[in-house]
């Protein structure tokens, strides 16, 4: 097992009583952001998790950011998103959309969500091209310095077994480095089949928000964040983010730190 040294990157650790606070918290940094991308770019790719990530994103569909926000000017995407019907319980697209795309005005046509009509590998084969195309047509920039699309924010989870994403200590997926997109088809975490971001591509983002919350991912924030001399490197352990990485934790999730 290779134990590949941790990224490094500008980092900034927030601890918050509650996970109340987080999204309080949470919402002001995704809010600013996107003023920040509006005013310099013209829009703010942001790009969603699933799990408890939306319901700590509600903040920001309330008053003040659901009238100053320019939802017009932001572009979504996901991270990884299970393999099943878009109106499937499992759907990451149908946790957004009941959580937090249906509470603001984005345009539909911004909305990234998979096609659903295909195999994991079709999907995230498709997912890929539709995304080079943006590249190409300059919706999406590219990061000088590695070549591979540079989103604005990304707004990670994290399991208590280390991965992000869809990216797993136990397969392989986390060691892709070629492609922007790939596949999983016996994820260790229901549902088995999923598409998922790479690392290329999760570490080519401007803006990483890492959201932990509860005293079940304590031992994990701990080992990624405060990492013993020799321990095997966690898949969160690997993200980095070109401008900074920002963890959010409630007081149970860094009760180890
Ligand atoms: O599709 C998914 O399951 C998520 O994208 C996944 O990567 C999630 O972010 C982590 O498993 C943390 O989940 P919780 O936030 O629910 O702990």
């Amino acid at each position: 097992m290779a134990f590949a040294t941790p990224q490094r990157c500008k980092t900034e650790v927030l601890k918050f009583e509650s996970e109340s606070d987080v999204a309080v918290a949470l919402a002001k940094y995704t809010a600013d952001l996107s003023a920040k991308f509006v005013k310099d770019k013209g829009s703010f790719s942001v790009v969603l998790s699933g799990g408890s990530l939306i319901d700590t994103l509600r903040k920001l569909v309330e008053s003040p950011y659901k009238e100053s926000v320019d939802w017009s000017k932001w572009l979504i995407f996901w991270v990884d998103e299970r393999v099943v019907p878009l109106d499937d319980k499992d759907s990451n697209y149908l946790l957004a959309t009941r959580g937090f795309l249906s509470k603001v005005p984005i345009p539909p046509g911004n909305i990234y969500a998979i096609n659903d009509k295909l195999s994991p590998e079709g999907a995230a084969d498709n997912y890929e091209e539709r995304l080079r195309r943006l590249v190409a047509s300059k919706v999406i920039p590219v990061s000088s310095a590695t070549g591979f699309p540079k989103f604005d924010l990304m707004l990670l989870g994290m399991g208590p077994d280390g991965h992000v994403a869809s990216l797993f200590p136990t397969r392989q997926q986390r060691y892709e480095k070629k492609r922007w997109v790939t596949f999983i088809t016996d994820s260790p975490k229901p549902p088995p089949p999923r598409i998922t971001f790479t690392f290329p591509v999760i570490n080519s983002a401007a803006e990483i928000a890492m959201v932990v919350t509860g005293p079940e991912l304590a031992n994990t924030t701990k080992a990624v964040l405060h990492p013993h001399r020799g321990s095997p490197l966690l898949p969160a352990a690997e993200v980095s983010a070109e401008e900074e990485l920002t963890w959010f934790l409630d007081k149970d999730a860094a009760s180890q730190l």
